[in-house]
């Protein structure tokens, strides 16, 4: 019921001015707390004496800690003074009836600790998202209860004053969901937290301590629940976890920066958010000159065995068997962490090989190579120091024994002096042989060990072809393990690297070398993941010590399918196996109308994926308009842009599907309005222009109007890379959806009815 004749209307307007003014009122004891925690510090500092501190020390330590606490909520408050919540939840129990709040915050009355706000991400408001009206479960400091959920309303509050009353049963849509839907897409992304649907809270709450992997179609909420589910992970943990051991990676930065807006509304700050390249180079301090030569530009250049050969390679070389070619070329490296002398030092044997080799094959065997042979060095090094002043001793008293049985024993003296003499030549000659041998014994003989860098063994497990087939044990023939070392061979030489690349220097390095903390994560976050390799999951999971992944992805959007993954079941089965699973069908981004246009496209798929069903949302029907040329557009995009001003819609893409194809667009229309061409997935968004994008770039963005453009028939290949990305362009809009070709049938739309 909304909020005409709503009985309780004035009921909740009167809450809402209590919850505003009890806001208002710890916003204001909060201000004067901080001033006097301020104070608190400044005394501290005054009274500190610096020969007997520790209660100044302790007494800034707490006034610090206060603050920090208060500044936070003061934060939390000021954020949520214009809309302090926006659902309740009415709980029938043992005869009593509860009433909470939900609010992005929490808030308690200072007296008796009763909630006035309850967090959404709270045990208690998981009811609001999942329960139905009728019995319900929940937990209260880690306590199951048992109620009857009454009562489920929304509320709309704009500027601290309430809108409407929406009161959700069983027959009632969502249409607080609706509502937000119609809204503008602006050019970030926002939270959701007062519209979460039921399938999405299972995915933002599902085990924090399991990996959780995502299939989701375009525009089901993945990238946003997984945003909601680091701020859930957040609230969980949040005494006991350091945000920076948090990592979100996703494709580019175009990305990054389309998602940063969303992460502080959802109180997530400070964590890591790079790109798999960038993460790569950083813990392997490497700079790498990454060739994209498997993106649509570098293959459309190639004919198509040439593009076969190059696609077949690069999933050869994603395959997870490269981690048994790996483990075992490292093996094969070990002999050459072993001396072939023993450590000498004068005529004393210190360290024999053998026991070298049992450190480092068994006692050391849970560390890298290299970390390995350091510590082996160390353990030498002291051993030796210790045993130093006994070499010494030893020689000396040989040599004193010698002389005190010359002495004691020799009666002739003439021959005793001479004895004597000699033997205190010979002592102080054995003694500086001594000392020259021991000074810079461990130096000369570490030198017997190992120092490469990476590259070099890198290359060095490219060269052998035949020993890489056998590494593979059985999944790489010896001619494709030729073909493939011949193509990276050829790459590494010219100091260049592909994106395939990049997860076996990884993992060479991790076992070398070791990953260093620093780059170690707790928890990592993967977007577009259809778009990683097995080899890459591996990588980044032995890279990073960690399971805990959640990953989303969606097979029908996996343009680079050859070196992604065609489905989650090696993940599922053998990277992640602990993994849960979920799947999300529906659609919150397209209206009806767009999506009914994209699903004919995706149909066209051989794979078998389920079809998108959109919220009941409907929107202007997508037209369809012949053009030849460029040029042909500029009228359109003009009208358009100034349609979306009358309806304040923000953001306007035209996308076509390579970067040559947009630069025509580009040239076009730039001297006619403020365009922007993306054209380096690292570039920023101009939020004011109009965006000419290719479609491999524009996967996981979204705008409120788009064109897709072909001009000369680039997406009728028919192939799957074309109809994945002409699905991507196709399920970028919100609301309007303009196609502009030479025929429908260039954008694989023969039979489609736009009448
Ligand atoms: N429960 C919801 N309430 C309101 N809006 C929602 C909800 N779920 C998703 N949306 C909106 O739907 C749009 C699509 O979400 P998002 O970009 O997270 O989807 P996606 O699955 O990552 O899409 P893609 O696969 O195309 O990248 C966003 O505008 C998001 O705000």
């Amino acid at each position: 019921m909304s909020v005409e004749g709503h009985p309780e209307f004035e009921k909740e307007q009167q809450h809402l001015e209590f919850v505003k003014r009890y806001i208002q009122a710890v916003i204001k004891t909060g201000n004067e707390d901080e001033d006097q925690f301020k104070a608190n510090i400044k005394e501290a500092f005054v009274d500190l004496d610096w020969f007997d501190s520790s209660l100044s020390y302790i007494n800034i330590l707490t006034n610090a800690r206060l603050l920090e606490t208060n500044q936070k909520q003061l934060e939390n408050l000021r954020q949520i003074q214009a809309k302090p919540y926006f659902a309740k939840v009415q709980l029938e129990r043992e005869g009593q009836n509860e009433e909470y709040y939900i609010s992005k915050t929490s808030l308690y009355q200072r007296e008796s600790q009763d909630p006035i706000l309850i967090d959404w991400r709270s045990p208690l408001a998981n009811v609001y998202y999942d329960g139905r009206i009728g019995n319900v479960n929940y937990e209260v400091n880690g306590e199951e209860r048992e109620a009857y959920l009454a009562l489920k309303r929304q509320f709309m509050i704009e500027n601290g004053e309430l809108q409407s009353i929406r009161d959700i049963d069983l027959t009632t849509t969502d249409e607080l969901l609706q509502e937000s839907l119609e809204g503008s897409a602006g050019s970030r992304l926002t939270e959701i937290v007062s519209t979460i649907q039921e399938e999405q809270n299972r995915v933002i709450r599902s085990d924090l301590n399991k990996p959780i992997i995502v299939q989701g179609a375009a525009g089901s909420g993945k990238t946003t629940i997984a945003l909601h589910r680091i701020s859930y992970f957040i609230y969980q943990y949040a005494e006991n976890f350091d945000p920076e051991k948090l990592m979100i990676l996703a494709p580019n930065h175009v990305f990054l920066d389309y998602i940063s807006e969303a992460l502080p509304e959802l109180g997530v700050e400070r964590i890591n958010q790079t790109t798999l390249t960038d993460y790569v180079q950083q813990a392997i301090g490497k700079n790498l000159t990454i060739i994209h030569n498997k993106d649509l530009e570098s293959l459309s250049q190639l004919n198509d065995e040439e593009t076969n050969q190059l696609k077949y390679l690069s999933n050869l070389k994603g395959s997870s068997f490269f981690k048994s070619i790996i483990n075992n070329f490292i093996n094969d490296l070990i002999p050459t962490f072993i001396p072939d002398e023993d450590f000498k030092v004068d005529k004393f044997k210190l360290y024999s090989t053998r026991r070298i080799e049992r450190l480092f094959r068994d006692d050391y065997s849970y560390l890298p190579l290299y970390k390995r042979m350091n510590k082996i060095k160390n353990v030498i090094k002291q051993d030796f120091k210790q045993k130093q002043k006994k070499m010494t001793e030893k020689v000396e008293t040989f040599y004193d024994e010698k002389l005190e049985k010359a002495i004691y024993s020799m009666t002739d003296e003439t021959k005793r002096k001479e004895t004597v003499s000699k033997l205190i030549t010979r002592k102080e000659q054995r003694m500086k042989e001594l000392e020259t041998a021991i000074k810079g014994a461990t130096q000369r003989y570490f030198k017997n060990f190992p120092n490469k860098g990476l590259m070099t063994y890198y290359k060095q497990l490219w060269e052998d072809p035949k020993k890489l087939a056998l590494y593979s044990d059985g999944h790489l023939s010896e001619e494709d393990a030729e073909a493939l070392a011949k193509h990276t061979l050829k790459q590494i030489r010219k100091n260049q690297f592909e994106t395939e690349d990049l997860a076996l220097l990884l993992i060479l390095h991790d076992k070398l070398y070791g990953v260093e903390p620093d780059y170690k994560m707790n928890k990592v976050i993967i977007d577009e993941a259809q778009d990683y390799s097995p080899i890459q999951f591996i990588a980044l999971r032995d890279a990073m010590d960690t399971q805990l992944f959640t990953i989303v992805g969606d097979i029908a959007q996996g343009i680079y399918g050859f070196q992604g993954i065609e489905n989650w079941d090696e993940l599922i089965q053998d990277i992640l196996p602990k993994s849960n699973y979920h799947e999300l069908q529906k659609s919150y981004r397209n209206t009806i109308e767009i999506m009914d246009v994209a699903n004919t496209v995706v149909d066209q798929l051989a794979i078998d994926i389920p079809k998108v069903e959109p919220v009941v949302r409907h929107g202007k029907k997508p037209t369809f308009t012949t053009i030849n040329k460029a040029n042909d557009l500029v009228n359109p995009i003009l009208q358009e842009q100034q349609a979306n001003q009358d309806q304040n819609l923000q953001s306007f893409a035209v996308i076509a599907k390579t970067q040559a194809d947009c630069q025509g667009i580009y040239y076009a229309l730039s001297p006619h309005t403020k365009t922007q061409l993306i054209q380096d997935p690292n570039e920023r968004m101009d939020q004011e222009a109009i965006m000419i994008i290719p479609s491999y770039l524009s996967k996981g963005l979204e705008f409120d109007s788009v064109f897709v453009v072909s001009i000369n028939d680039e997406f009728n290949n028919h192939d799957e890379t074309d109809i994945k990305l002409l699905y991507v362009s196709l399920t970028r809009p919100l609301h309007r959806l303009h196609l502009f070709a030479p025929k429908q049938a260039s954008l694989m739309l023969n039979n489609y009815s736009f009448n």
